[in-house]
């Protein structure tokens, strides 16, 4: 499929602070993309300078055949980037800052689609400051869309959002890729990565951990396990079966990550008959992007 973003070998320090190490992928046409990964990762910086904001030290970026740091007036008419909602004036209300906002394009804008699609009508008249924070986004996600942009960069767009509100944004980012946008967007939110993105890049200290759709993380790297209680085995013990690449154990509770759950839990089940230790609720449990997220934190904390 025809790629929107090619980001080839990208570099950025900010001092002694290397944000961004040779950072490569691509985003294709209409596909959600997920930048994820823990606080000071990366991820903000690498947006940036796909957006034009940052120039980056080294690599090469390509937006829609546009170079980003060379041509941002050309590329502003054909990406849109989502504020964060400080950013609106306190006291704007919805309306103006949308006839602010579309006084900026020389083409007619898509305001009063959008102001359907999103809900806003109820809401023009309320300045932005007592706005919920679901609210916020959407005028934000708006502004944004205004001039029906090829390419949406979102920078955790449900951030601070409840479930509700949070499900109801999947909804609208969904739709606003139905109509035609390819989405760039980065999260905190592993459910998010999960069950909005196509596919999700995961950043580390500055470098690509893991790319590809989510389940084919979860297949590729750790992430499966099984699960089980018992008042009579201990770490220490299941640590050295074949397999066992990780355990969490809480109480009677075990949680063993396993690149080979069939093998583990054959030498689980052989440990706890030989010895007569009674096991409960066994069950294979399909890992989740959390696990990871959590496990490429710790191979880096560990180095
Ligand atoms: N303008 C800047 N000046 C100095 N250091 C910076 C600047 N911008 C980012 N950094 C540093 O670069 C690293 C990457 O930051 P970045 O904001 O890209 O991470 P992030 O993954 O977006 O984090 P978060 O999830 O917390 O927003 C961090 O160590 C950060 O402190």
């Amino acid at each position: 499929m025809e790629a929107v973003i090619t980001v080839e070998n990208l570099t950025k320090s900010f001092g002694a602070t290397q944000a961004v190490r040779g950072v490569s992928f691509s985003v294709r046409k209409g596909e959600i993309f997920g930048i994820i990964g823990p606080n000071g990762a990366g991820k903000t910086t690498t947006l940036e300078m796909i957006e034009g904001i940052l120039k980056p030290d080294d690599g090469t970026i390509d937006v829609l055949g546009l170079v980003p740091s060379k041509q941002l007036n050309a590329l502003n008419r054909r990406i849109g980037v989502q504020f964060q909602s400080t950013s609106i004036q306190k006291k704007m209300k919805v309306k103006e800052a949308l006839n602010l906002f579309s006084s900026f394009y020389k083409q007619e804008t898509q305001v009063e689609s959008l102001i359907e699609l999103l809900g806003l009508e109820e809401k023009l008249n309320v300045v932005f400051e007592d706005l919920s924070g679901g609210w916020k986004q959407r005028v934000t996600l708006a502004l944004a869309t205004l001039h029906q942009p090829e390419i949406l960069f979102l920078d955790e767009p449900s951030m601070g959002l409840d479930p509700h509100a949070r499900r109801e944004m999947w909804t609208l980012i969904r739709t606003l890729r139905e109509l035609g946008s390819t989405i760039v967007l980065t999260t905190h939110y592993m459910e998010e990565a999960e069950k909005l993105c196509d596919r999700v890049a995961m950043i580390y200290s500055g470098e690509i951990r893991a790319l590809g759709t989510p389940s084919h993380l979860l297949n590729e790297h750790i992430a499966h396990c099984i699960t089980f209680q018992s008042d009579h085995l201990n770490k220490e013990d299941l640590l050295s079966f074949p397999g066992v690449l990780k355990i969490e154990q809480n109480d009677a509770d075990f949680r063993i990550f396993s690149d080979d759950q069939q093998l583990t839990a054959y030498h689980v089940f052989q440990y706890c008959h030989d010895k007569s230790i009674q096991l409960f609720n066994f069950s294979f449990e399909r890992g989740s992007l959390d696990d990871l997220f959590v496990h490429y934190l710790e191979e880096e904390q560990i180095g």
